[in-house]
């Protein structure tokens, strides 16, 4: 049977530190034949000074960061999902927030790069967000086969918009991915509810892997990176500090669901796919 897992990190902005403390959790995960390694947003740099990435972002395809990551996914065996990444965008003074999946053969299958940018104002340190002066963002959904599942691709903010996670669904996910950065505050108010209602509503595995801490800029994420299924039911889940979640991904709960209650035949709006 295929393992889903998530890594939680602490990250810092020291791309060869957060690599260190990657491939350390990685050697400590239960071995599977098939298995999906999810690592958070901004799993190699964050907390920072904002714009840095620029400097570092690299073409889709080749760089460091490509390399050490496609390079642990050989190692150890996994899908590695590398949250993201900065990657170079047709505009100069941008990156997009490109998630990177590589094969357990070192090679790129997919990349995604994220839709909805967190331009939003929170009751934090922070007080406000606005992430599309850095970022570009994406247009395209980002769907894989792997042997046993096809993964649909998300980031973080994305979680508030269902329409993606539908799209996904109808394009034929049975996992989704949700590689965050989530702040504390609406962390708290927020995360647990919306990853079990996209779990609910289209019948689907939610990993979903959370930085968590106080970072160096000041910034505090919530953590509980989670593993929820098709029920909704958390079968994994860790609070606070670094570690990881892992569980196994069940075809025949998936298609029990889908039986029982077979939403998708029964749903009467539609959404357009690209
Ligand atoms: O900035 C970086 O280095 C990495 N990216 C992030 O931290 C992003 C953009 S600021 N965070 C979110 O999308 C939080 C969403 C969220 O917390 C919510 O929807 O409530």
């Amino acid at each position: 049977m295929a393992r889903l897992s998530a890594i939680q990190l602490q990250s810092v902005p020291d791309v060869v530190a957060n690599l260190a403390n990657i491939k350390k959790t990685l050697s400590s995960l239960p071995e599977s034949d098939e298995h999906l390694v999810v690592l958070p947003e901004a799993c190699l740099y964050f907390g920072g000074q904002d714009g840095k990435q620029i400097e570092f972002a690299e073409p889709l395809g080749n760089g460091f960061m490509q390399q050490q990551l496609a390079q642990l996914a050989t190692q150890f065996n996994v899908y590695l999902l590398a949250g993201t990444i900065p990657i170079q965008s047709q505009q100069e003074d941008k990156f997009t927030a490109s998630s990177l999946l590589f094969s357990p053969e070192g090679e790129l299958l997919n990349d995604y790069q994220k839709i909805h940018l967190f331009d939003v104002d929170v009751a934090d340190n922070e007080k406000s967000y606005r992430e599309s002066k850095l970022t570009q963002g994406g247009e395209k959904l980002s769907l894989s086969s792997l042997p046993s599942f096809n993964l649909g691709m998300t980031v973080c903010y994305d979680l508030r918009f269902p329409e993606l996670f539908r799209a996904l669904t109808i394009a034929g996910a049975d996992v989704i991915c949700v590689p965050s950065a989530f702040t504390k505050v609406t962390g708290k108010a927020h995360w647990q509810p919306l990853l079990q209602a996209r779990a609910i509503e289209n019948q689907v595995y939610i990993v979903a892997a959370d930085q968590e801490g106080v970072h160096l800029n000041g910034r505090q994420t919530y953590g509980h990176s989670m593993i929820i299924n098709p029920w909704g039911e958390i079968i994994a889940m860790q609070a606070d500090g670094a570690g990881y979640v892992s569980a196994e991904f069940d075809r025949q709960l998936i298609n029990k669901i889908r039986a029982d209650i077979p939403v998708s035949r029964h749903n009467k709006f539609s959404v357009k796919l690209n």
